[in-house]
């Protein structure tokens, strides 16, 4: 036994490699993120992901801060978010405002949810997003630009609201809810998916100039999640080649989704993922992203090749299910 294993000397030199290689990771990891006393920003955060997010956070020891248009709405997440405090010094705001509005408007309406919470934000999580769902040529330039407005555009903004002061603090931590349409372009999401696309390159462009400042950004990929904003994008007519497309990779509450993407800063994921299918996704899309730790991106590059094949027979898959609607 002992003979063979010394027989095949070219062990040696690929065991101290990917021991080298694991030692590297370790130490280089960026440590785990404690939410803690933590002020967390939420745009969305009074409906669906958002408001899930919120509540994952409240059970850690954050503090809350709730962004969103409707007042009526925001109260009542409120309320609920309340439910769920662990300590006596929590508190939550709400901030009643639209992403999209001038900058200056929005970084006065984060700083009175500061002045309220008694601290900067720590942690910024941009949920606020909607989906526009058709065939192209149903879909008007103006909603096009919706998209990138709210989408793309409403993530942009509170961003710029919160950097100086985590640069100023030497930390911070910045959420972008993209999507799986995000990573794979799908019928029906032509407008959708170019604005979830828009996010990653804006993310890894900041993240670099970021990361000096010890600011890590996170992007979520979430499957179909079953929030209010779903119900209704079912309700408006969606096609069917995306609803039977998107079935691949199934429906999740939106508490695991929160829970993944809470998770996914803890322990310094650059790209979250939900289910199977999503982190499989995830690892094949990889590509030049940066990674917080070693490790992930490692697994990447082992994990890429199995889901490029697999992504493969899944195009052959959604081809037949178009032309069979057609
Ligand atoms: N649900 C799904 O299947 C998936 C969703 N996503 C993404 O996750 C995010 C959250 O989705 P979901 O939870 O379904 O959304 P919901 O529609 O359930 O909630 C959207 C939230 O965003 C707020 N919001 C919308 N527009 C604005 C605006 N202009 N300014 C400020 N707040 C705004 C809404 O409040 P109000 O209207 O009062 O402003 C609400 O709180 C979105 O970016 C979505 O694209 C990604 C993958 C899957
Ligand atoms: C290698 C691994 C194989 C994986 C298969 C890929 C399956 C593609 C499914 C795409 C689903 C898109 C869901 C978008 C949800 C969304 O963002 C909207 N519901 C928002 O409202």
């Amino acid at each position: 036994m002992l003979d063979s294993i010394l027989e095949s000397y070219w062990l040696f030199p690929l065991v101290l490699f990917a021991s080298v290689l694991l030692l590297y990771s370790y130490l280089t990891a960026i440590p785990k993120y404690s939410f803690a006393g933590k002020h967390v920003a939420i745009t969305g955060g009074s409906s669906g992901i958002g408001l899930s997010v919120a509540v994952a956070a409240i059970q850690r020891g954050a503090h809350v801060t709730l962004i969103a248009r409707n007042r009526d709405k925001l109260e009542m997440a409120r309320e609920q978010v309340l439910d769920h405090t662990i300590n006596d010094e929590q508190r939550v705001a709400v901030c009643s405002l639209n992403v999209k509005d001038d900058l200056q408007i929005v970084r006065g309406s984060i700083q009175e949810a500061e002045d309220y919470i008694g601290k900067c934000v720590d942690v910024l999580v941009n949920c606020a997003g909607t989906s526009v769902c058709g065939c192209f040529e149903d879909i008007p330039p103006s909603q096009f630009e919706d998209m990138m407005n709210l989408n793309f555009m409403g993530s942009v903004i509170p961003t710029q609201c919160v950097v100086a002061n985590m640069k100023r603090q030497k930390s911070g931590r910045i959420v972008f809810c993209s999507s799986q349409a995000g990573q794979i372009g799908i019928f029906g999401y032509t407008a959708y998916s170019a604005s979830k696309y828009a996010l990653r390159g804006f993310s890894e462009a900041l993240q670099m100039e970021l990361r000096p400042h010890n600011i890590y950004l996170h992007v979520a990929y979430p499957p179909d999640t079953d929030t209010p904003g779903y119900k209704e994008e079912m309700a408006v007519g969606k096609p069917k080649e995306t609803i039977t497309i998107s079935e691949t990779s199934g429906l999740f509450s939106p508490d695991r989704v929160a829970e993944d993407i809470i998770c996914g800063v803890e322990n310094g994921k650059y790209s979250i993922s939900t289910g199977v299918e999503g982190w499989l996704l995830s690892q094949t899309c990889a590509g030049t992203e940066p990674v917080h730790a070693m490790m992930h991106g490692l697994l990447q590059a082992l994990i890429a090749p199995l889901g490029r094949i697999i992504i493969l027979f899944n195009h052959r898959q959604f081809a037949k299910i178009c032309k069979d609607n057609a």
